[in-house]
C-alpha cells in the first residue's frame, strides 16, 4: 500500500492559468440533495465550488436549490428531471464531471436518476450516499461495464456500511478468500475490499472510514492501493462524506486523473478536519467547519510546492 503524504498531495495541486475562463476550470454538474436530505446537496455544491472548478451547476430539490440560491448563489441551479435534456460530456479544453448521489434516500426514481447519470454522461461520474444502492443492483452493475468498456471513468465514495451492501452482491467466497488472504499479509481487510469492489465493477474505490483506501479497478494487486491515515475523529460527522464527494467532484471536473483526484481530495478534507480541531477543540468541529478549511488546507500545500 502507498500512503497519501502532504508532499504527494502537493504534487497533484492543479494550478491555474492566466488564461484560464470557467469553462477551461472544468464544469462540475451535481445531482444531489432530495427534499428531506437538501442539507447534503448544499455541502456538496459548496464543495464542489471551493475546489476548484470553473462552473458548478446543480441538478436538484427545490428545497435545495432555495438554500443555495442563499448560500451560495454562484451555482446554476436545475431540476433534476433536466439532467436527461442535456448533453453531458468532456470536449477539449473544457474538462467536465458529474457527482450523483449525495442527499439522496434509496428509492425507485433515485435508481432511475443514477442510471441515467451513468448512462448518459461522457466524463467522469461520482456515485455517492444513497446513488450507491443502485450500483448493487443488476442494472447499476451493467451500467458500469458499460462505462468502464467505453473507457469512461466512475468513482464510488462508500462508507463501511455502503462498501458492505455493494460486496453482498459479489460471490462470498471470493470475498472470504480474499479477507483471509489479507489477514495472513497482515494487510487491513478494508484495503482488499476496495479492491475487490474496484475490480468487479471497474470503478475507482474511495472506501471511506478512520483510515481510507482507493483502489482502481485496473489494479492487480494491493500494493497499488492508496491508503490515508492522517485523518481525524472530529470527521465522524453526518455531511463530511458529502463534502468529500464535491470535493473530489471538483477535481475530478478540472482533468484531473481519477484516481489523483480522489488522492488529493481525501488528503485536503481530512487536512481541513485536522485544521478545523486545531482552530477550535476536535469535539467540535461541525461539517461547516470542515467546508470553511478546505482552503486553509489547499494553502497549506501551496506552501509545500
Ligand atoms: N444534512 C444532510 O442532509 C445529510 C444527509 N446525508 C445523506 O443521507 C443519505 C443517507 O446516508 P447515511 O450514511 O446517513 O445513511 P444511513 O441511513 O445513516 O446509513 C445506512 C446504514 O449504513 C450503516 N452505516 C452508516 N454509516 C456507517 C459507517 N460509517 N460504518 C458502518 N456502517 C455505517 C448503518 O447501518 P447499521 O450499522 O445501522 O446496520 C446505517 O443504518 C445519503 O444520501 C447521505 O448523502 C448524510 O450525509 C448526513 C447529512
Ligand atoms: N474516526 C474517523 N477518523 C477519521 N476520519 C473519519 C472518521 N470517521 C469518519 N471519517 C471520515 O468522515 C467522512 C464521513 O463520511 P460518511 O460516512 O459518508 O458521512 P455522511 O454520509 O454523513 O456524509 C469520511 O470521509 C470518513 O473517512
Amino acid at each position: 500500500m502507498k500512503t497519501i503524504t502532504s508532499k504527494k498531495a502537493a504534487r497533484l495541486l492543479p494550478g491555474l492559468l492566466p488564461d484560464d475562463n470557467k469553462y477551461t476550470r472544468g464544469l462540475c454538474e451535481l445531482v444531489v440533495g432530495d427534499p428531506i436530505y437538501a442539507g447534503a446537496g448544499v455541502l456538496a455544491v459548496m464543495a464542489a465550488t471551493r475546489m476548484g472548478a470553473g462552473y458548478v451547476r446543480a441538478y436538484t430539490s427545490f428545497e435545495t436549490a432555495a438554500a443555495l440560491r442563499v448560500v451560495q448563489p454562484s451555482c446554476v441551479c436545475q431540476p433534476v428531471d433536466a439532467f436527461v435534456e442535456h448533453r453531458h460530456a468532456a470536449c477539449e479544453g473544457r474538462p467536465c464531471a458529474v457527482v450523483v448521489g449525495s442527499g439522496f434516500a434509496v428509492s425507485d426514481a433515485a435508481k432511475a436518476t443514477v442510471l441515467d447519470v451513468l448512462r448518459l454522461t461522457q466524463a467522469p461520474v461520482l456515485v455517492d450516499g444513497g446513488g450507491l444502492a443502485t450500483l448493487a443492483t443488476d442494472e447499476g452493475a451493467s451500467a458500469l461495464r458499460e462505462r468502464f468498456v467505453a473507457g469512461l471513468p466512475t468513482v464510488i465514495t462508500p462508507h463501511r456500511g455502503e462498501a458492505d451492501r455493494i460486496l453482498a452482491t459479489l460471490n462470498t467466497e471470493e470475498v472470504q478468500a480474499s479477507r483471509t488472504r489479507c489477514e495472513k499479509k497482515g494487510i487491513p481487510a478494508a484495503a482488499f475490499d476496495a479492491l475487490l469492489i474496484a475490480r468487479a465493477f471497474g470503478v475507482v474505490c474511495v472506501l471511506k472510514g478512520p483510515d481510507t483506501y482507493i483502489a482502481d479497478g485496473n489494479e492487480e494487486s494491493a500494493d497499488d492501493v492508496l491508503v490515508l491515515t492522517c485523518g481525524t475523529p472530529a470527521l465522524a460527522k453526518a455531511g463530511t462524506g458529502d463534502v468529500l464527494a464535491g470535493s473530489i467532484g471538483s477535481l475530478l471536473a478540472r482533468g484531473m486523473e481519477p484516481k489523483d483526484a480522489c488522492a488529493l481530495g481525501v488528503f485536503v478534507h481530512a487536512r481541513a478536519g485536522v485544521l478545523a480541531a486545531a482552530d477550535s477543540a476536535e469535539l467540535c468541529v461541525t461539517t461547516e467547519d470542515v467546508l470553511a478549511h478546505l482552503p486553509h488546507a489547499i494553502r497549506a500545500l501551496d506552501r509545500k510546492l
